[in-house]
């Protein structure tokens, strides 16, 4: 038997065959349309993601040499955040998607925040007020699409996240829920109570009958239909895809904590049953849940541009080929050169959230060369990372005995060192590259008695590379002191247009 794991991700589709020992037997990807139909606003067809996933799954099924008679059960994990409303009668969406990224809804943040609904957010769901989320997305949609809010009114209107669209299609329209974690990022969840909030959906005004039944992690979400894969498969895990990572990695215990380093970085720390008020700008969210009314809590950090800066010193400079030449081209050179670069693109998230910082190169001098600024964007994913560990060890009263990384850039072994050097703890790549979707796989295998429990799970971690840190903690000291000065001359940076 096999556990078939679904990773809707931002920019790609994938599905993955996983084995009782973790291992991958088959697995397929599909590229998903980005639309960015006006400055700002980010789009995905909902059709699109769920005609892809369910090619993947298929596919993955095929490369696996497996048959749907094979599947113990199917895990889903997924883009957290992106809104997405459909018809209930026909199941066709109201609109594309808004995803997490768009920031059209920046305005009426500040609306609210003028209005003093920040403190409510935060106590009922740990968030901050950001468009990132997805109650005011909803909203935009309500009042945007003629005729939208009266129906969603008479109940003829869902919402959901990724997860909720892909189980609604697979059970044929007969199944809408979602789960705690993918819950606690819509801003209309109570973290603590553990169920929507009144208030809340009040004061964005959305109608609770567009709401999503909330389960546990491990429950009988749906069963996916014989049509979709060639036998019921029981749909048995969900969660969203920085708290699958947490799970894949088996950071089971408070103090443990991940970074994923993809486009951006998202690093989890898990703080067991505390729900930590953080002073640093850090998100409390949902870890996981297990059964009805339990939740397991985590601090979050999110960095907008981590792998994006490599994909720029490729794509915007044309100094390499391929992202994994970066490393390459840093090893021309012995150290930074007095060189740093804060790839503040969009603005800085946590700790900083200024939307008003840009990208920023200091320390330039004729020496400087392109290995100068290959390694100094190396260096900037694991400084903004440290940045936001030294905050979360802040606001949760520990230190981090270790990090455990994974995505595309945690391949980088010269970045990944740093990262051990800076933050003075060792760093763990696990054996499994593909984390998010081994926790999606561990979620429902756990569901469906594939796997034991929580313990057999992180007895069978193995670990691929450590890094040991190995920088005098003068020099590291003296390293993160200039880092923040580079920071602190790319904030506030971009102005308004004068009118
Ligand atoms: N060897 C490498 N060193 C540094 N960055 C890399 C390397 N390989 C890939 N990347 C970066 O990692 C990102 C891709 O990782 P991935 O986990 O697939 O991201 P996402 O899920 O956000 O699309 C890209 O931004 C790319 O520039
Ligand atoms: O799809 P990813 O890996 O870019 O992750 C997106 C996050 O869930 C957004 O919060």
């Amino acid at each position: 038997m096999i556990v078939l794991a679904l990773d809707a991700g931002t920019t790609s589709s994938r599905a993955i065959a996983f084995d009782r020992d973790g291992a991958v037997l088959g697995f397929d990807q599909r590229e998903l349309t980005q639309f960015f139909p006006r400055p700002g606003w980010v789009e995905h067809d909902p059709r699109e993601i769920w005609t892809t996933q369910l090619e993947t799954a298929r596919a993955a099924l095929r490369n696996a040499g497996a048959t749907a008679a094979d599947v113990a059960a199917i895990g889903i994990t997924n883009q957290r955040e992106t809104a997405i409303l459909w018809d209930r009668a026909t199941g066709a969406p109201v609109a594309p998607a808004i995803v997490w990224q768009d920031r059209r809804t920046a305005d009426r943040c500040d609306a609210l925040r003028a209005n003093g609904l920040e403190p409510l957010i935060r106590a009922q769901t740990g968030l901050v007020l950001d468009p990132y989320f997805s109650a005011t997305k909803i909203a935009w949609l309500l009042d945007r699409v003629a005729g939208l809010r009266g129906r969603a009114e008479r109940g003829e209107i869902a919402f959901g996240t990724v997860d909720a669209w892909l189980i609604w299609n697979f059970s044929g329209g007969s199944r809408h829920v979602t789960d705690v974690t993918n819950a606690s990022r819509t801003m209309l969840f109570d973290i603590r109570r553990l169920t929507w909030s009144d208030a809340l959906l009040d004061a964005f005004a959305i109608p609770r009958a567009l709401l999503p039944e909330v389960l546990p992690c491990t429950a009988a979400f749906a069963t996916a239909g014989a049509e979709h894969l060639g036998a019921p498969i029981l749909i048995a895990g969900v969660a969203g895809d920085q708290q699958a990572a947490l799970v894949g990695q088996a950071c089971f215990r408070d103090g443990l904590a991940k970074s994923t380093y993809g486009t951006g970085s998202f690093v989890v720390l898990n703080t067991g049953a505390r729900i930590v008020e953080s002073a640093h700008g850090l998100l409390a969210t949902i870890a996981y849940g297990f059964t009805p009314g339990e939740a397991t809590y985590a601090l979050e950090g999110s960095v907008f541009v981590t792998g994006a800066a490599v994909q720029w010193l490729r794509d915007g400079l044309g100094i390499i080929e391929r992202a994994s030449d970066v490393e390459r081209l840093a090893r021309t050179v012995d150290d930074n050169g007095g060189c740093f670069f804060v790839p503040a693109f969009t603005g800085l998230g946590t700790p900083y959230w200024d939307p008003h910082a840009r990208g920023t190169i200091v320390g330039i001098t004729r020496g400087t060369t392109r290995g100068h600024l290959a390694r100094a964007a190396l260096e900037a994913m694991a400084f903004q990372t440290a940045d936001v560990i030294d905050a979360m060890e802040r606001d949760a009263g520990l230190s981090l005995c270790e990090l455990r990384v994974d995505g595309g850039a945690a391949e980088n072994d010269l970045a990944m060192q740093f990262q051990a050097d800076v933050l003075g703890v060792p760093v763990v790549r696990p054996s499994t590259a593909e984390t998010t979707a081994l926790g999606a796989a561990y979620l429902a295998g756990l569901q469906a008695g594939y796997w034991e429990d929580l313990g057999a799970l992180a007895r069978r971690r193995r670990e691929r590379s450590r890094f040991v840190p190995a920088m005098p903690a003068p020099q590291r000291a003296g390293l993160l002191a200039q880092w923040r000065r580079a920071v602190a001359r790319s904030r506030d940076w971009e102005q308004a247009p004068s009118s």
